[in-house]
């Protein structure tokens, strides 16, 4: 399908939420299935030759760029931004290593994630499992991928976008090629479930805040404690509004609130957008801005934790390790560092693992001792991690931060199912006043 396919079956209004495209009952699977998981995702040049049509099938998605100009017009326009921004592009790539790491990282996950999904689910409930890795803008192609899952025998499929949290233009984005695939007869159809996102899921939260104390280690260790945080997802226009208004932000901020609840809310931090590019009405503040805002109150370190994407990526490598460090080096920022991508963190494969299985209904449960669960599990977060229990998802989290009902899906434990949604949505107190002139900002994110 080419891009000015997917512009022409483009209906506006579609795919800005969760809910267009995810189902609420999970799938039956039978044991003898076999199911195929799609592990989409952006995609990036693997060469500096492919930057350039990269940036073309970018520009053409109209779920991504929503500009008022359609057909032909949009083709003109998208070839002629993408022959002018590929000569910097392929600048940015070149000093990240000549390429984008994205395709390798990603398929990377999908090994990773396979065997995973086959230890601790598919061999015991007697189901196989076979994970693909999709591109959106980038080989492989979704179709080639449909082609393999059909020579492979698929039976049922589960999407999984690998954005932790849900913009129309990513996400959605995924979701509606996929569509348009199907109905354009560009693939088998087969009984599929969607994973709309899995902003909360704890154990993502948990890997997220393991690359914090990771990036922390690089710190002199005079200034470690002294450390404030700036969560950088990467910028989204943000037009719509009213019920249609994407949930992006609110599970951005859902994703901020639970890895610093997790965290003891140890230091100071912000949220912050990244990238941003064009006139557009961008989601604010900018990532620069908030750096340049920490340097006026004092602060001298700055640790910067991209949290829209999971791998890392010319955005993160670039725009925010060479492009930012120097904004905040202008403005007297001293000690400067930007967490690793999350790319095969154990914790993370296990979340995706998580994620994809709360979609599916499997013939045993696997969370029996026999079946190589942990049986009965009484606290969370300090089990070890071979004995989380698998975790049910309910969908009535709200946003920390503007109180709509579109934060992320809560994750609860199976445990403990009365778990009051105050013990888990309301941001925490500080664990401790400190006297140090930074205390005041340590407890809650400043407006
Ligand atoms: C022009 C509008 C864009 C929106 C809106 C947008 C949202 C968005 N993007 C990501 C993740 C990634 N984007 C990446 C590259 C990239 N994105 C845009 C444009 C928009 N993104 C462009 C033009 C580019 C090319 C790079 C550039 O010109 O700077 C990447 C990097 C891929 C790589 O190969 O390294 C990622 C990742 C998210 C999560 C998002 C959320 C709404
Ligand atoms: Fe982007």
């Amino acid at each position: 399908m080419t891009p000015l396919d997917i512009l022409r079956a483009h209906e506006p209004g579609q795919w800005t939420r969760p809910e267009d495209c995810a189902s609420r009952t999970p799938l039956p699977i039978d044991e003898g299935d076999r199911v195929g998981v799609v592990l989409f995702n952006l995609g990036g040049p693997s060469t500096l030759g492919e930057v350039e049509p990269f940036l073309y099938r970018l520009l053409m998605d109209p779920l991504l760029l929503d500009v008022p100009v359609g057909g032909r017009m949009r083709r003109w326009l998208a070839r002629s931004v993408a022959y002018l921004r590929a000569g910097t592009l392929r600048e940015h790539y070149e000093l990240i290593g000549g390429a984008s790491p994205v395709p390798r990282l990603a398929r990377e996950q999908a090994t990773v994630l396979q065997d995973h999904l086959d230890a601790r689910y598919g061999g015991p409930a007697g189901v196989g499992v076979r994970v693909y890795s999709a591109m959106r803008y980038g080989r492989p192609f979704p179709e080639k991928v449909a082609a393999d899952m059909e020579a492979d025998g698929v039976d049922k499929v589960v999407l999984v976008p690998s954005y932790p949290q849900y913009a129309a233009g990513t996400t959605g984005s995924a979701l509606a090629y996929w569509k348009a695939l199907g109905a354009r007869g560009e693939r088998p159809s087969w009984p599929t479930t969607v994973v709309p996102e899995y902003a909360a899921n704890p154990k993502y939260v948990q890997a997220v805040s393991e690359r914090i104390d990771e990036a922390l280690q690089r710190f002199p260790r005079h200034v470690r404690e002294e450390v404030a945080l700036v969560f950088s997802a990467h910028g989204s226009v943000f037009d719509a509004q009213g019920p249609r208004k994407p949930p992006y932000c609110c599970h951005v901020h859902s994703t901020v609130d639970r890895v610093m609840q997790h965290r003891g809310r140890d230091r100071p931090f912000r949220t912050a957008f990244q990238s941003l590019m064009g006139p557009n009405h961008w989601l604010t503040p900018s990532t620069p801005d908030t750096i340049a805002a920490l340097a006026e109150q004092g602060h001298r370190a700055v640790l910067v934790v991209p949290i829209a994407f999971v791998t890392d990526h010319v955005n993160v490598r670039y725009d925010l390790d060479v492009d930012v460090r120097e904004t905040a080096s202008a403005h007297g920022i001293d000690y400067f560092e930007v967490t690793a991508g999350l790319n095969t963190h154990p914790l993370f494969i296990e979340a995706l693992g998580e994620a994809t299985m709360a979609q599916l209904d499997v013939p045993i449960d696997t969370n029996q001792r026999r079946h190589g669960g942990d049986g009965h599990a009484q606290t969370y977060p300090l089990r070890p991690l071979q004995q989380l229990p698998r975790h049910k998802v309910t969908r009535d989290g709200a946003c920390p931060t503007c109180g709509r009902q579109w934060g992320a899906r809560r994750w609860t434990h199976p445990d403990r199912p009365t778990q009051s949604a105050t013990a888990t949505d309301r941001p925490a107190s500080p664990p401790d006043e400190r006297s140090s002139p930074l205390a005041e900002s340590r407890s809650k994110e400043d407006p």
